[in-house]
C-alpha cells in the first residue's frame, strides 16, 4: 500500500479548498452524465436489458472494428437481436472525419436511434462524436481500459495527421464486461493506470490556472478526478494483469475520471501538461506509445515541475508494469526533449505549470534526473 501526499499540503489545506470552494463558478452549468453503468463478469449479455432500461427503441449502429468485432462485437449483436433490436455493423479502422460522415450517412440511411460503440479509444471516439452529431445517444461498451475516454464527453478525431481533442457526449450508458477488459493484452490496463494517475498533475496544473488565470475551476470535479489517482497509486502494488478484480477497480477510476470531466464541462481534471506533453509526442514521434503510457511518463516529469514527490508516481508506474522512461515507451530519448519544449503549444488556451515553455536544457535536466532518458 503507498500513500501518496504529493506536496506537503499547506496548513490551510482546509481554507485553500474552501478558497476554491467559494471560487466555484456561479455560471449555470450544464452537466451531462452517464445514466446507466454496469461493471462486471459478462456483462455484455445484458446490453439488450440496459437499452430497454434506458427507454431506447428502433435500431442500433454497431460500431466495431476487425479486432473489438471478434472480441465482443458478434455477441453485442446477438444479445441486441435476442432483445428484438434491428442494428446494422459499421466496422472501422480509425476515427477520421470522413469515417464519422460514413456513420452518420449510414445512420440516416437506416433511421437508427442510437449507437453503441463497441472497442477502444478510437471505435468509442468514433461512436461518440458521430452520435454527438446525428443528436443521437450513445452506449460505450469498452474492450480495454486503456484511457478514460470509455466514459469521458471528450473525443479525439484524427484531422490529416494531427489528433483534436473536442466536446462531444457523455454516454448514456456504459457496459464493461470484465472478462473481456481482462483478456485484451495488459500493456492496455497497465497504460490506463497511467492515464488515471496523470490526472494529479492535471489537476496541480487546473488550480495553478485557476490561481494565476483565474481558469473557471470545480474544486469537486477536482476532488474526484484527485480521489482516481491516489486510488490507483495506493492499490498499485495490487493491480495485476488479466485480473479481474483489478479491472474492475480500474474501470471505476477511468469512469470516475469521465465524470470528473462531465462535472468540470471540460478535461480540465484530467488533462494538463503531462497531456500536452503526451499530445506532443502524438505530433513528432515516429512511433508514440500508448495515450495512458505517454501521460504517465508525462506525470513523473510534471510533478517534478510542481515540486511534488515524483518518485512515488514513477514506482507506482513500476508497480503497475507501465513504462517511467522513454526506453519503456520505444522513443528515442531525443522526441522526449522535443516534445517538453514545446508541450506548451497544444491547447494554448490551457495554462498549466509549463507556462510559456520550457528550454532545452531545462527539458534535458528534467528528463535526466527524472530518469526518463
Ligand atoms: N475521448 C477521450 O476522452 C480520450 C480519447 N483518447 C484517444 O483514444 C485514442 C487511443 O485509442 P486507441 O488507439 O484505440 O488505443 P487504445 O489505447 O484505446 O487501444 C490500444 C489498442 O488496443 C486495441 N484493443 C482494444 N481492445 C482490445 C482487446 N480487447 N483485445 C485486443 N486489442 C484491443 C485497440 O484496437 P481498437 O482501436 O480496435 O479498439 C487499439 O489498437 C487516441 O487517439 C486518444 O487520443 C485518449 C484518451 C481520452
Ligand atoms: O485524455 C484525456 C483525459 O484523460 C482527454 O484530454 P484532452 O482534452 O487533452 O484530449
Ligand atoms: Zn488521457
Amino acid at each position: 500500500m503507498r500513500s501518496f501526499t504529493g506536496r506537503k499540503p499547506p496548513e490551510n489545506h482546509l481554507k485553500a479548498g474552501y478558497i476554491s470552494l467559494l471560487s466555484e463558478s456561479r455560471a449555470p452549468k450544464w452537466m451531462q452524465l452517464p445514466r446507466e453503468i454496469l461493471v462486471g463478469h459478462g456483462t455484455i449479455r445484458e446490453i439488450g436489458r440496459v437499452c430497454r432500461k434506458l427507454g431506447l427503441s428502433g435500431s442500433a449502429i454497431v460500431v466495431v472494428d476487425d479486432i473489438t468485432k471478434k472480441v465482443a462485437g458478434d455477441l453485442v449483436c446477438e444479445t441486441l437481436a435476442d432483445e428484438g433490436y434491428d442494428f446494422t455493423v459499421f466496422v472501422t479502422d480509425s476515427v477520421r472525419t470522413e469515417r464519422i460522415e460514413e456513420v452518420k450517412m449510414l445512420g440516416e440511411e437506416v433511421g437508427a436511434s442510437f449507437v453503441i460503440g463497441v472497442g477502444g479509444g478510437t471505435v468509442i471516439d468514433l461512436a461518440k462524436i458521430s452520435s454527438f452529431e446525428m443528436n443521437k445517444p450513445f452506449l460505450s461498451v469498452p474492450t480495454a481500459a486503456a484511457h478514460d475516454g470509455i466514459a469521458s464527453p471528450r473525443a479525439s478525431v484524427k484531422d490529416g495527421e494531427q489528433s483534436v481533442s473536442m466536446a462531444a457526449q457523455s454516454p448514456l450508458g456504459i457496459v464493461a464486461d470484465t472478462q473481456v477488459i481482462a483478456s485484451a493484452p495488459s500493456r492496455l490496463l497497465a497504460a490506463g493506470c497511467g492515464d488515471i494517475i496523470s490526472n494529479f498533475t492535471a489537476v496541480m496544473d487546473w488550480r495553478l490556472a485557476h490561481r494565476l488565470r483565474n481558469a473557471p475551476y470545480s474544486a469537486y470535479a477536482a476532488a474526484l478526478s484527485e480521489m482516481t489517482a491516489r486510488m490507483i497509486i495506493e492499490s498499485s502494488d495490487t493491480i495485476k494483469p488479466n485480473v479481474e478484480e483489478s479491472v474492475r477497480l480500474v474501470v471505476k477510476a477511468l469512469i470516475s475520471s469521465g465524470v470528473a470531466m462531465s462535472i468540470a464541462g471540460s478535461s480540465a481534471p484530467a488533462s494538463g501538461s503531462e497531456h500536452k506533453f503526451s499530445h506532443a509526442l502524438d505530433r513528432i514521434a515516429p512511433k508514440p506509445a500508448l495515450h495512458g503510457e505517454q501521460c504517465g511518463v508525462g506525470a513523473i516529469m510534471m510533478m517534478h515541475l510542481h515540486g511534488g514527490d515524483w518518485r512515488v508516481i514513477r514506482n507506482a508506474l513500476i508497480d503497475i508494469g507501465a513504462p517511467v522512461d522513454a526506453a519503456g515507451l520505444g522513443i528515442d530519448p531525443e522526441y522526449i526533449i522535443e516534445a517538453l519544449t514545446i508541450a506548451h503549444t497544444i491547447n494554448p488556451e490551457r495554462y498549466t505549470i509549463l507556462g510559456t515553455g520550457i528550454t532545452r536544457d531545462a527539458a534535458e535536466r528534467l528528463a535526466s534526473v527524472t530518469k526518463v532518458i
